[in-house]
Parts: C-alpha cells; sequence; structure tokens
C-alpha cells in the first residue's frame, strides 16, 4: 500500500454548499487557483446539475486548473451524472463523483427505496458516470450510521461496476475515532476487490472529531482525505485541510504518511478563503487563527526566546506565516520585555528593566496588549499624564452611495495650524484615510490592519475601529468609537497619528541625549 494520502478538496462543492450567500465562478476559480498552487490532488468544483450557475464555473475551473484533477458531484441519477460529464468535459482530465445514501435511516426515510434498490442504483451510477471517464469516485452517503454488511456489500459492487475510488463519509459526524478506523479495517478484512480501489474519507465536524476520525482512517489504510480550507462546510464543518496536511507532516516520522501539500500556501489560500467566504477564522484556531503562532505569557516567550521549539511544534514559516508573535501583556514577563526593547533599537542600559516592567504591568492591566509605541512611551513618559493631542480632528465631511464616487472632506488641527483636504477613495474610510495622508504630506503611515466591531446592538450601536499602522519600522495602534463608522475610523487613525508624533519626539530626545553623551 502506498504511504501517500490523496488530498481531495471540497471547499468549492461542500464548503460553498454551507455559505449564505454564494461564490461567483470568479471567485470559485480564484480559490480553485490558490488550491492548485497549495497542491491538492482533487478540486471538488461544485455540483453542476444544481443551478446553471454552477454548472458554469464548474466548467471554468475544469478549463482553467492543469495540475489537479476537477471533479463534480451528481446523485445516482442519470441527469446529474450527465451534467457533471458535460461541464468536465472540457478538463484534460477529470473526476465524476457519485453517490447515494446507505444507512438505514438515509434509505428508508430520505429516498424510501429498498436497500437493494439502492445497490442497483449505485451500480447503475457508476457504471454511467464510467462512459465519460475512467476516474469515478462512489461515495456511501452517512456511511458512518451504515450497517458494516450492507456497507461492505455496496463497497464491493461499487468497484465491481467501475468505481476507482469509494469514499466512505461520516456525513453527520456522528463517530469516534477508534469506532470509526475501525469501519476502515472492517472494510479492508472483508470487501474481496478493495485493493481495486483508492479508500477515501470524508468527515463532518459535528462533534469535533472531523479530523481526528480522518487520522485514524488514514491510520487504518485510508489513501484520501476530503478536507476543506478553514474546515468549513455544512453545519460544523468538514475535515480542516490545513490540520490534516499538517498533521500527516509534522508527525511523518511517526505516521510514514505524506502528501503534495505545499503547506507555505496554507495561510495564504485561508485568508483567501475567509475573505471571499466572509467567514472569518477563530483566533485560536490550528493552523491558521490569528493566535496559532502568538504567545501570550512570560513563560512561554521566554522558553521561544531561548529556543524556537520549546512551545512551537512546527514554524510559522512551515505554513507560510513570517515570524510568530510574541504579545505584550500583563501575563508578559521581563525577558520578552527586553527582548522587544532590543528589537526597537534600545539597549539595556538605556532603561531600568524593573522600572519599566513595573509600568508596563500596570499599562497592561488596564489595556490588554501594549504595543510598541506604549512601550517606548513607558521609557520617557508617565502613561497616565496625556498631553495635548498634536492632531485633532475638527471637521469631517463623507459621501458614499450606490453608483457614486466616494469621497471625504477632513479638516485636521496640525499642532496651531489647521488644514483641510478632500480626497477620493474605494469608500469612504479610504477617502478619509487619503485625505488625512495628503494632509500629513507624506505616506509613511502604512494602516496594515482595519477592525471594526459594534459596541452595543441594533443599527444605532457604537462603531469601535481598531487599527494597526506600520511606521518606520514600528507599530502602532488606535482605537476610534463614534456613532459613525467613518469617523470611528478616523479617531483612530488620528490616535495612531498622535502616537507617532510622540514616537518622534521621543527620537529627537533619543538623538540629543545620544549627541551630549557623544556617541
Ligand atoms: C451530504 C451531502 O452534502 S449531499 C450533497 C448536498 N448538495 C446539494 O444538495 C446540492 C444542491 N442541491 C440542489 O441543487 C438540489 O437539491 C438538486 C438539484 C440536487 C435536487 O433538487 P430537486 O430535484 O428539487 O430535489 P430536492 O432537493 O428537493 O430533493 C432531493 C431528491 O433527491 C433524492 N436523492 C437524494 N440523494 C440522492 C442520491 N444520492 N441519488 C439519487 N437520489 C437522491 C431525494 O430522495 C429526493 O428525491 P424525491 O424528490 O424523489 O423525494
Ligand atoms: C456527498 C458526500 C461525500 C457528502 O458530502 C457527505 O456524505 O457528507
Amino acid at each position: 500500500m502506498t504511504n501517500q494520502v490523496k488530498i481531495f478538496d471540497t471547499t468549492l462543492r461542500d464548503g460553498e454548499q454551507a455559505l449564505p450567500a454564494s461564490l461567483s465562478a470568479k471567485e470559485k476559480l480564484q480559490i480553485a487557483l490558490a488550491l492548485e498552487r497549495l497542491g491538492v490532488d482533487i478540486i471538488e468544483a461544485g455540483f453542476p446539475v444544481s443551478s446553471p450557475g454552477d454548472f458554469k464555473s464548474v466548467q471554468l475551473i475544469a478549463r482553467e486548473i492543469k495540475n489537479a484533477t476537477v471533479c463534480g458531484l451528481a446523485r445516482a441519477v442519470k441527469a446529474d451524472i450527465d451534467a457533471c460529464g458535460q461541464a468536465l468535459s472540457v478538463a484534460d482530465h477529470f473526476r465524476i463523483h457519485t453517490f447515494i445514501a446507505t444507512s438505514e435511516i438515509h434509505v428508508g426515510a430520505k429516498l424510501r427505496k429498498s436497500q437493494d434498490e439502492v445497490v442497483e442504483m449505485a451500480v447503475a451510477a457508476v457504471k454511467h458516470a464510467r462512459q465519460y471517464t475512467d476516474d469515478v469516485e462512489f461515495s456511501c452517503e452517512d456511511a458512518g450510521r451504515t450497517h458494516i454488511d450492507y456497507l461492505c456489500k455496496m463497497v464491493e459492487a461499487a468497484i465491481n461496476a467501475g468505481a476507482t475510488t469509494v469514499n466512505i463519509p461520516d456525513t453527520v459526524g456522528y463517530t469516534t475515532p477508534t469506532e470509526f478506523g475501525g469501519i476502515i479495517t472492517n472494510l479492508y478484512n472483508r470487501v474481496p476487490n478493495i485493493d481495486k480501489a483508492t479508500i477515501s474519507v470524508h468527515c463532518h465536524n459535528d462533534l469535533g472529531l472531523a479530523v481526528a476520525n480522518s487520522l485514524a482512517a488514514v491510520e487504518a489504510g485510508a489513501r484520501q482525505v476530503e478536507c476543506t480550507l478553514n474546515g468549513i462546510g455544512e453545519r460544523a464543518g468538514n475535515c480542516s485541510l490545513e490540520e490534516i496536511a499538517m498533521i500527516l507532516q509534522t508527525r511523518q516520522a511517526m505516521l510514514g504518511l505524506s502528501t503534495n501539500i505545499n503547506s507555505t500556501e496554507i495561510s495564504r489560500s485561508s485568508k483567501l478563503v475567509s475573505q471571499l467566504c466572509n467567514m472569518p477564522v477563530q483566533a485560536n484556531k490550528a493552523i491558521v487563527g490569528a493566535n496559532a503562532f502568538s504567545h501570550s505569557s512570560g513563560i512561554h516567550q521566554d522558553g521561544v526566546l531561548k529556543a524556537q521549539n520549546t512551545y512551537e511544534i512546527m514554524t510559522p514559516e512551515s505554513v507560510g506565516i513570517n515570524k510568530n508573535n510574541l504579545n505584550l501583556t500583563s501575563r508578559s514577563g521581563r525577558h520578552v520585555i527586553k527582548h522587544r526593547l532590543t528589537e526597537l533599537g534600545y539597549k539595556t542600559e538605556d532603561y531600568d528593566l524593573e522600572a519599566i516592567y513595573k509600568s508596563f504591568l500596570q499599562l497592561a492591566d488596564t489595556k490588554g496588549t501594549v504595543y510598541d509605541y506604549d512601550l517606548e512611551a513607558l521609557l520617557f513618559f508617565d502613561q497616565q499624564k496625556h498631553e495635548e493631542a498634536y492632531y485633532k480632528l475638527t471637521y469631517l465631511q463623507a459621501n458614499s452611495g450606490h453608483e457614486i464616487i466616494p469621497s471625504a472632506t477632513v479638516r485636521l488641527q496640525v499642532g496651531e495650524a489647521e488644514v483641510t483636504r478632500t480626497a477620493i477613495g474605494n469608500g469612504p474610510v479610504d477617502a478619509a484615510y487619503e485625505a488625512i495622508m495628503q494632509i500629513l504630506g507624506h505616506q509613511d503611515v502604512n494602516v496594515v490592519d482595519f477592525k471594526l466591531d459594534s459596541k452595543g446592538e441594533g443599527a444605532d450601536a457604537l462603531a469601535q475601529v481598531s487599527v494597526i499602522a506600520q511606521y518606520r519600522g514600528r507599530r502602532f495602534h488606535g482605537l476610534g468609537l463614534a456613532t459613525d463608522i467613518v469617523e470611528a475610523g478616523v479617531n483612530a487613525l488620528i490616535f495612531v497619528l498622535n502616537n507617532t508624533h510622540i514616537a518622534d519626539q521621543i527620537d529627537q530626545q533619543k538623538n540629543q541625549q545620544e549627541r551630549v553623551a557623544g556617541v
């Protein structure tokens, strides 16, 4: 048996069928191209009979994708298989995936057929699909709840009819890893022609076991895993591609299995799916969550600074993230404060670590995360005494709507002067930010993160904007609150600007001190 596990991605079929809004053909193609770069073996592009739009998307993907097999789903119904065959025929090589449910509850209550009739439908479907291609996959829907005798009979019949891949789905995420691995072992022991097909698994996450069940199945001999990016899919979703791929990669020495996945493409592919599908990824999600490579507590940060693998079983670079993140919070210790200050260019003799650490803890207890500027300000200013703001908003007007070019006029008090600028943008916030950048007269402030939250319920809730900006090698954080979204965004940027202004003052002060000291 091969040690290679095929990765069958169904983000565009099972993932997409659970989205509140369908993806356009162009968006689906964008995801398919990302999947191709990621190295998936099979892309399930859709269910062509379900709508003309899906038919066209599958056809477009079949035409464009060259380095993965494109596949379409069909019920055990002639018209579905014909739609699949027609949509996919533009591809050099394609797969038809046909399925029918096998569990007692699905056969009786949903299909309202006898078990024998369902076997006949499956056999006829596989034979019909074989007229289009020699790459036919057959799935026993709800296999996880199917009696093992009937499942063995169905798998044998499908392989005899010409299925080259037989998929064993845990459609409702009901099984546990030992149980599911046992089903695969049973099939290997009892189905006489099993060596003529690749055994695949397709696990859902209703009990949070989709990845664990898929892993148990490959340990029992399955050689294809069906999965989706970020684990999106019906209800609680599917086995997550990034998790199963990184398990097989990280634990390769123990498992002895490999895939064709280029793991360094994982992070950006995940972000693309999250953005296009409008499905945010939870921060603590394995592999692709914002915190997956962040360390927040002092003991961990100290460990990682001394040797990365004390708390990292895989590197952020291996999944396409540049660097791990050491969050400065009230759970951080002296080692990481010293490390960050060194990164910011301060020598240990420039500051009293104990004194800084004490003020840092006070600030972190009230503020949460402490950013670079906050930390530097502790070196020079007492945080509690806020200076008069250098930049103040004195006027804001934003125009946006359907079929008008968004524009904004912003007037800022800059020290003693008042400056007004009007600009256009791709939305009112973008226009207002552009007007502010024009007022600044330079583009050094680069907004790298913009998050909008509503504080309260209903349409009159307050908008809170959190902005992270990069300015001359440092990260600055700003918060803005207002009933108006644009004003909240502008306030957040002005918060950042006032901090960059103080940082510039700090730099000047440092330079002056260095000159006096003759450095
Ligand atoms: C577990 C899974 O994820 S399966 C894939 C789920 N994906 C989808 O459903 C894709 C989107 N679906 C659709 O566009 C539509 O449901 C269609 C086009 C497939 C069918 O639409 P309709 O013909 O209007 O039927 P509807 O969806 O209401 O009912 C499903 C019918 O298919 C039958 N059916 C369900 N699965 C199968 C199957 N694998 N093979 C044959 N018939 C099936 C059902 O018994 C029901 O038949 P009935 O009308 O005789 O009662
Ligand atoms: C069609 C099959 C593979 C499916 O999506 C399921 O059983 O969940």
